[in-house]
């Protein structure tokens, strides 16, 4: 145990991720949907003008084509389900091995294990303080914050958040490492590309720091693999609705690299802690089948799932947080 301030067990550390549907059924994804895209975090619009068009035609339209696409990428098993839940379940018993002084359990902003109801089940079995880490390595008001929201009802438990760790070496080398061990196993492509999920690019104007932390994350993993300028570039995927994203969009890029010769194109999306639909189905299947269409070859570099390194990483930026509190 490497852990620098007392830890008992009456300390928790708590991974939240975004959620996922519970089933690849468009009852289960509409169930889903709705929770999510009720949440003013992530849709700003007045109730009045939101919950029409989202009862009526959003929710009708989106929950058969998703599940579908969910269906495409689900786990079987005992241990299966939506990837997302897998990979971060599995992710927090690996931080576990790595934290023995500390409980450490995974939770969802949106579907189950629902943030409040795991905050409350550890409150009755006497955790007294609770560390959230969100599964979000760069900070968004939609997401991050989101999650503050969700775990400020937790009466009884002292809470504490990781805002961010875009920029955590431990983290930077896990993920340069992940990228280097798949470029020797799979050959390297002659163009790195980071794709970062999407942001309207209203709220980048407002001030959320999500696309500075994008940039910085790019630049410092590209500066550990000791990659040139013009190496690697970062886009932006999985838009949402008409209004204006942050761009460069990762499904354009490709067709731009497609018809300047760019041909072998390494996709990575570090903006991801564990793979998930954007991930698995958009990149890896739909973008990587129209790049190849265009003549290219996309190689998707998984994202760092329950990687040993990635749950040594999370473990180290999770000791120097309680660390800074005591
Ligand atoms: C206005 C809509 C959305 C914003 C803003 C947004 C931000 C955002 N999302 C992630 C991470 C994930 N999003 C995922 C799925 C997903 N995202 C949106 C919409 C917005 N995201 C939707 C509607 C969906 C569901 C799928 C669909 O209907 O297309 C996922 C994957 C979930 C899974 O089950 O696998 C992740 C992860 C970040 C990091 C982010 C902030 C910038
Ligand atoms: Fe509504
Ligand atoms: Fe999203």
């Amino acid at each position: 145990m490497r852990m620098t301030a007392p830890a008992s067990a009456d300390t928790a550390l708590v991974l939240v991720n975004l959620g996922t549907p519970d089933a690849p059924t468009p009852r289960a994804v509409r169930r889903y949907l709705s929770q999510f895209l009720h949440d003013h975090r992530v849709v700003q619009l007045t109730r009045w003008l939101w919950c029409p068009l989202l009862h009526f035609v959003i929710l009708p339209l989106r929950s058969k084509p998703v599940a579908h696409k969910y269906a495409s990428i689900w786990i079987d098993g005992d241990d299966g389900g939506s990837p997302l839940a897998v990979y971060t379940r599995r992710l927090a018993r690996a931080v576990q091995l790595e934290l023995p002084a500390l409980r450490v359990v995974d939770a969802m902003r949106y579907g189950n294990p629902a943030l409040p109801k795991v905050l409350d089940a550890l409150r009755e079995q006497g955790v007294r303080r609770a560390l959230v880490l969100p599964l979000y390595p760069q900070y968004s008001t939609t997401t991050t914050a989101s999650v503050g929201d969700a775990a400020a009802g937790a009466h009884g438990l002292a809470t504490a958040m990781i805002d961010d760790y875009h920029h955590a070496p431990e983290w930077i080398a896990a993920v340069a490492d992940s990228i280097r061990t798949h470029r020797a196993l799979h050959g390297a492509g002659d163009h790195l590309l980071f794709s970062f999920h999407g942001l309207p690019q209203r709220l980048a104007d407002a001030g959320d720091p999500y696309p500075q932390q994008c940039e910085a994350s790019a630049r410092d993993i590209a500066a550990a693999l000791g990659l040139p300028d013009d190496a690697w570039s970062l886009s932006y995927q999985s838009r949402f609705g008409r209004e204006r994203w942050l761009e460069p969009a990762t499904d354009a890029t490709l067709r731009a690299f497609a018809s300047s010769g760019v041909k072998r194109v390494d996709v990575v999306a570090p903006g991801f802690a564990v793979d998930c639909l954007e991930t698995l189905e958009e990149v890896s299947m739909m973008l990587a089948e129209e790049f190849a269409t265009l003549g290219g070859e996309m190689r998707y570099i998984p994202c760092l799932n329950d990687a040993p390194a990635h749950a040594a990483a999370l473990a180290r930026i999770a000791e120097r947080a309680l660390a800074a509190r005591t």
